[in-house]
């Protein structure tokens, strides 16, 4: 399986306090990969590092045989479309102002793909992969379900056909009733564009039922 993603010896302190130690690890093109163990165990401070969100003290990211931790931010703009993230409040990351349809070109519109008139059928054709319909595009996040904003954050961070979605803890916030329909949801888009996943977690049960590949993670460590 050709690499998309690896990690190695991957570092992160915060102040003194190292959070992430030697940390590595890959992920294949098309394979999902689970990354769980308790809070605090330093899964979410790993994501951030990955997405380049939190710069590493030491130790190498690469993407696609691109190394990220050395370039600038103007630098890992044109790549940052390929590697997208998928965060766990799906209210705090959509703008509570915006119709969905427009957050969901928004990504075509700052990568400088499409306009907005362009970016319209895109937008259906998203809306329509994660189970919503385009009406559900003319609403304001706070008139849609958790679950149904998560699927908005989903779209959004599939406009740009990434190669890897970095999802941290993606059904966390939402409701027992709501978290099998995302988790589906996840594993139906995983075989339908066989693209990267990243799939952090605490719920061993959810991320089993996605991944092809589980790490475990203690006290900044991958478990061997
Ligand atoms: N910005 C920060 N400054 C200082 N310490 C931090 C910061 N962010 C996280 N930490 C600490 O680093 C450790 C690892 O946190 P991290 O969020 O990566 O863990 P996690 O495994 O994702 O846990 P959770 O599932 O609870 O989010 C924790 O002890 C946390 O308190």
């Amino acid at each position: 399986m050709k690499r998309l993603l690896e990690v190695r010896d991957l570092v992160v302190r915060y102040g003194a306090r190292q959070v992430v130690d030697r940390v590595s690890f890959t992920v294949g093109a098309g394979e999902a990969v689970g990354l769980v163990g308790p809070s605090g165990c330093g899964k979410s401070t790993t994501a951030q590092a990955v997405l380049q969100l939190l710069r590493p003290c030491s130790g190498s990211v690469r993407f696609a045989g691109v190394e990220l931790t050395g370039l600038r931010e103007h630098e890992l703009r044109p790549l940052r479309p390929r590697f997208q993230p998928v965060f766990q409040d799906p209210y705090g990351a959509l703008s509570p102002r915006r119709r969905v349809r427009r957050q969901i070109a928004e990504p075509l519109r700052v990568h400088g793909r499409r306009s907005a008139v362009d970016s319209r059928g895109r937008v259906d054709e998203l809306l329509e992969l994660v189970g919503l319909a385009p009406a559900h595009g003319e609403r304001l996040p706070h008139e849609l379900s958790g679950g149904q904003c998560q699927r908005v954050a989903i779209a959004r961070a599939l406009a740009t056909r990434p190669d890897l979605l970095v999802l941290d803890e993606p059904t966390s916030a939402l409701d027992p009733s709501l978290r099998a329909g995302i988790l589906n949801l996840l594993m139906d888009l995983q075989d339908a564009l066989g693209i990267g996943f990243l799939l952090i977690s605490h719920d061993h049960e959810a991320v089993r039922h996605v991944s092809h590949r589980i790490l475990t993670m203690r006290d900044g460590r991958i478990m061997p």
